[in-house]
């Protein structure tokens, strides 16, 4: 079974597209965690309070690329999987050959044992190869991101008016030899995600509800393909805590966060 499968019985059973966002910003975490991992153990928390309405998690390697944060993250990685939760590596690699060689165990032979990761394509093709040809693995390759800037060379005509992040996901459609490929596509832009819709049959990982403030429907509407999709939020979950009075309403408001969301999400399915 490859990544999308597990990815599409996993939403089955948990009638549930979304995607939970750990980025444990150390300036947020919650000042009653006492631990000497504290990262770990706010998303051993985190997982335990969502882990029922999560299609997938998705750990940003920023907030681990630091001392203990490779630990922290192989935890809760593990947990994630012991849960039986998908694991996307939110880490926007891509690089020469051999650097790529060696980043792309980053889903394997690093002990992290991911089970999906994002890849930038500006390199070109050569530096997406060692992640591809893991079959087993999946990748979601940046497309048209969610952030402001987003717009400054993706949506640049190349000409016929085809702006650029139309060839690269018409690219990564034809680089899916197996089965393994989707596309980051931001929530915050509804009309891009509906002509890459038209234009591609590959699953998208939809950034950008919640904190961004992007379109929870055209997210759905657009972002599955068949059925499989992820659609992600990461503070607006793990921090809806703040301001709870203890530690155990602090993680049943996150818990909540997610249940909504997927709700919410289950409305446009
Ligand atoms: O286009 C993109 C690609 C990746 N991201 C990442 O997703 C989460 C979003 O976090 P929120 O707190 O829900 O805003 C974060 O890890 C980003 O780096 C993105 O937002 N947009």
């Amino acid at each position: 079974m490859g990544f999308f499968d597990d990815l599409e019985a996993r939403i089955e059973a948990t009638d549930s597209v979304v995607s939970v966002g750990l980025d444990p910003d150390p300036d947020r975490l919650p000042a009653f965690l006492d631990s000497e991992l504290p990262r770990w153990a706010f998303n051993r928390r985190v997982i335990d309070a969502t882990h029922e309405h999560a299609a997938c998690y998705k750990p940003n390697a920023a907030f681990y690329e630091d001392g203990d944060g490779w630990r922290a993250l192989e935890e809760t990685i593990a947990y994630a999987h012991g849960k039986g939760v998908p694991v996307l590596l939110d880490a926007k690699r891509g690089d020469i050959g051999n650097t790529a060689r060696q980043y792309a165990k980053l889903l394997d032979e690093s002990g992290l044992d991911a089970d999906a990761i994002t890849l930038n394509p500006y390199m070109g093709r050569d530096t997406l190869e060692p992640y591809l040809s893991r079959s087993e693995k999946g990748v979601f390759v940046l497309c048209r991101t969610s952030n402001r800037g987003g717009s400054d060379f993706q949506d640049l005509d190349i000409g016929n008016d085809k702006p650029l992040y139309q060839y690269v996901a018409q690219r990564c459609a034809a680089w899916n030899d197996h089965d393994n490929v989707g596309l980051v596509v931001g929530a915050t832009a509804p009309e891009e995600l509906e002509t890459l819709r038209d234009l591609v049959d590959l699953p998208f990982l939809v950034p950008g509800v919640g904190a961004q403030g992007g379109d929870a429907e055209a997210a759905v509407e657009f972002g599955l393909a068949d059925g499989v999709g992820l659609v992600n939020s990461s503070r607006g979950i793990i921090f809806a805590g703040e301001g709870a009075d203890d530690e155990d309403a602090y993680f049943r408001a996150v818990g909540d966060a997610a249940k909504r969301l997927k709700r919410r999400l289950d409305e446009f399915r």
